[in-house]
């Protein structure tokens, strides 16, 4: 046999696999886990192809093949095809891949132990121990923890014969998901004739089996988790592993409870405040094929599944899909890709769904299932919008006459009310009157925000933070300092005087605490335990509120200032979802929405309920501008410690453009961020039309820049944002 070269891919930023002799009596395959050494160090990668060593080439030699589940092909091309796609070495996709290498090992195998039912000698520990210290079988210390015993009690009550001890692994595997636990059948949800509709569709995409792409597009609380729960039911039947991706904050304790209710189990999680060993046990779990269900945020997409026969992206608009830093990707994307190398369904489902999906559902590249009504008599709120020119608030006040007497009328009736403003804490500025200095971030081209329940100021780009200070910084002036605009804290502070009486809380990252809080605070909200919810984005995802019947947006105007050419999209697309919360159950809803722009294209259409006129004026304007999805955008971002160089390298990198047809270059210029954390910026955006290969042209571009030490050059292909 002729001696073998194997190229080996580590999880490190490198451009590409290296080259290893394959010793003589070693056999190893693509997909593979490999030690071999670079420099001094032995180091974990993956054998990604094999070809015959010709040639009198000195390579070093593979060290050992780690015993262990190999990546797949289909896994293998999809690293290489993101590192592509995205501008990135592909040993850092491998790194996200690599999320456990513990997980890559069997599970420890530990004492677990389960009360025996035998008579023994109790004590009150040891009832307690009984009482609390289940669910069994489970390790002495977890035993220990909830009972609130040491482990000695519970070591010696197996002793004394008390439990019964087994071995068993550390990380226990997942209970298997029934597909009928809670279906109609069985009790569940019975579907109308809409959703059942659409869900057969989903089965029958299933069935057939192959790559396939569904826009599940149904107006809010048209059911659309119902729905694609009959396409997760199939797939689980079929033996296949499901994998649905949430927006991180929608990874609650509520929306896991629905899969529980649906499926008989909790479902595999995966995101980003998982521990090390939880994230271990999801790992194994998938890669072994036995995790059927897992339920996780982007990340969760690179994860080794065994057998994947179905995605689905829920609120496949959401920004939280794109990963902004490290490999910058959009998962909504790269899940389509990942169907169509593994051929296996995917499911986008939204109730304003991206122009992209809109326009490859129009095209016939999508299936497109639409449920356009809310279940039974549910009616979708009304939406109005209130001029501010014409209901300006009070003199200091943000809450105009039309928001406070609709509040008052829900109020009266014993329903909820909730007011929504995308902004956490007290005020978004914080100004000195005697000499106008605004209070900025160190370092960082960021205003400080009031955050009165803490008493901080913080910064919401880099999350320093400091006490509020009594007197002006600049001019020392004692009190001087005024906060300008409103967070939610102050709209909060507002209401309570307007709404004497009524049981306020605010909903938002700072003040939602940990998943028991969220879930408590929710469990509140849904038994009408609180009469006004204010809140940030938070309350936006995944909550229905039987008794939500008003909601009032603060500043509708909130997402449209900046350079984004989504901007009026994700105006649409996110007043569309708050307004959505109102009136669930059999309870109509309306939603008044503040603005100075009641003109405004993505405005005036969702006051007339008319999604189809904002979709054909904001496709026109895309198509005239050549912006997605008629023509592509990268964004390159060049940061470095010295303002002169970063602007030098940034034009330098500009110069060096390959000249090509049908791309336009804008820029050097300096970001509204053109600071952060103590790096200049300069943003580059590069235009160009539908047919290029954009992706291919910046690999080409940046391998003609060396970028020194201490600078940073990153491409954001299609980039979402534009700070
Ligand atoms: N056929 C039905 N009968 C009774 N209740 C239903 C039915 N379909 C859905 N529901 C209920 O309506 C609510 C909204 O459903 P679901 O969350 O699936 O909708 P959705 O389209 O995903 O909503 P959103 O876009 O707001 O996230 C849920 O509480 C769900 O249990
Ligand atoms: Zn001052």
């Amino acid at each position: 046999m002729p001696a073998q070269i194997a190229q080996i891919l580590f999880p490190v930023n490198v451009p590409e696999a290296f080259d290893y002799a394959v010793p003589p009596e070693m056999s190893v395959a693509p997909g593979q886990f490999v030690f071999a050494p670079i420099g001094k160090q032995m180091k974990l990668g993956v054998v990604t192809a094999l070809k015959t060593h010709a040639g009198d080439r000195v390579l070093k030699d593979i060290a050992q093949v780690k015993q262990t589940k190999a990546l797949s092909a289909s896994m293998l091309k999809f690293i290489s095809w993101t590192a592509d796609y995205n501008c990135v070495s592909p040993g850092l996709v491998l790194r996200m891949v690599m999320r456990s290498i513990k997980a890559m090992d069997p599970s420890e195998m530990v004492a677990h132990y389960t009360p025996s039912g035998a008579a023994f000698k109790l004590t009150p520990a040891r009832q307690l121990v009984l009482d609390k210290g289940g669910p069994f079988p489970a390790r002495a210390s977890e035993i220990a923890d909830r009972a609130g015993v040491s482990a000695g009690v519970v070591r010696g009550m197996a002793n004394a014969g008390g439990l019964v001890v087994e071995t068993l692994p550390v990380d226990a595997p997942f209970d298997t998901p029934d597909p009928d636990y809670g279906s109609a059948a069985n009790g569940g949800i019975a579907l109308t004739d809409e959703q059942m509709a659409a869900g057969e569709e989903l089965r029958a995409q299933i069935i057939r089996g192959g790559f396939s792409v569904s826009l599940l597009d149904g107006v809010t609380g048209a059911g659309k988790t119902e729905v694609y729960f009959e396409g997760v039911a199939e797939a689980i039947k079929r033996g296949g592993q499901v994998l649905v991706l949430v927006p991180e904050i929608a990874l609650t304790q509520a929306s896991l409870s629905r899969f529980k209710a649906r499926f008989g189990v909790e479902p595999a999680p995966w995101h980003s405040a998982l521990g090390d060993a939880q994230r271990r046990r999801t790992w194994r779990e998938v890669a072994q094929g036995r995790a059927k269900l897992v339920v996780g945020a982007r990340s969760a997409l690179y994860l080794p599944f065994d057998n994947l026969s179905l995605v689905v992206v829920d609120e496949e608009h959401d920004t939280s899909y794109k990963q902004e830093e490290g490999v910058i990707y959009n998962a909504r994307d790269m899940a389509v890709v990942r169907g169509s190398i593994a051929a296996h369904a995917v499911v986008l489902a939204s109730a304003t769904p991206s122009l992209e999906s809109l326009v490859n559902a129009r095209t016939g590249r999508y299936a497109h299932i639409v449920l356009p009504e809310r279940p039974g008599a549910v009616t979708l709120p009304d939406i109005d919008l209130v001029d501010l020119k014409d209901f300006p608030p009070e003199k200091g006040d943000f809450i105009s006459a039309p928001l406070i007497e609709a509040t008052n009328t829900v109020l009266a009736s014993g329903d909820q009310a909730m007011l929504y403003l995308n902004r956490r804490g007290y005020a978004p500025l914080i100004i000195c009157r005697a000499c106008g200095e605004r209070l900025k971030s160190p370092d960082t081209d960021s205003w400080l925000v009031e955050h009165r329940a803490t008493g901080r100021a913080r910064c919401h780009m880099t999350g320093f933070s400091m006490p509020m200070p009594k007197a002006c910084p600049d001019c020392k002036t004692d009190d001087s300092l005024t906060p300008v605009g409103p967070g939610v804290e102050r709209v909060a502070e507002e209401a309570a005087r307007h709404f004497p009486g009524a049981r306020i809380e605010i909903f938002s990252s700072d003040t939602a605490g940990n998943p028991a809080e969220i879930a408590a605070r929710m469990k509140r909200m849904e038994s009408g335990e609180i009469d006004i919810l204010i809140g940030t984005q938070m309350v936006v995802k995944g909550h229905n509120f039987p008794h939500l019947t008003f909601v009032g947006v603060v500043d509708g105007d909130l997402g449209l200032a900046g350079g984004d050419p989504r901007a009026g999209e994700r105006t649409y697309q996110t007043l569309v979802q708050v307004a959505g919360r109102a009136g669930r159950a059999d309870k109509p809803g309306t939603a008044l929405i503040q603005t100075h722009q009641p003109d405004h294209e993505a405005l005036s259409a969702l006051a007339a309920g008319d999604r189809e006129r904002f979709i054909s004026a904001e496709l026109a304007s895309r198509e005239m501008l050549g912006l997605p999805p008629y023509g592509k955008l990268a964004g390159v971002i060049i940061s470095g410690p010295d303002v002169k160089k970063t602007e030098a390298l940034a034009k330098k990198f500009v110069s060096l453009a390959p000249r090509a047809d049908g791309i336009d270059i804008l820029g050097p210029s300096e970001p509204p961020i053109g600071r952060l954390r103590g790096l200049y910026r300069r943003r580059i955006l590069v235009q160009a039309e539908a047919s290029v290969n954009l992706s291919k042209y910046m690999r080409v571009w940046r391998k003609k820049l060396r970028v020194p030490a201490k600078y940073k050059l990153h491409i954001d292909i299609d980039p979402q944002g534009f700070m």
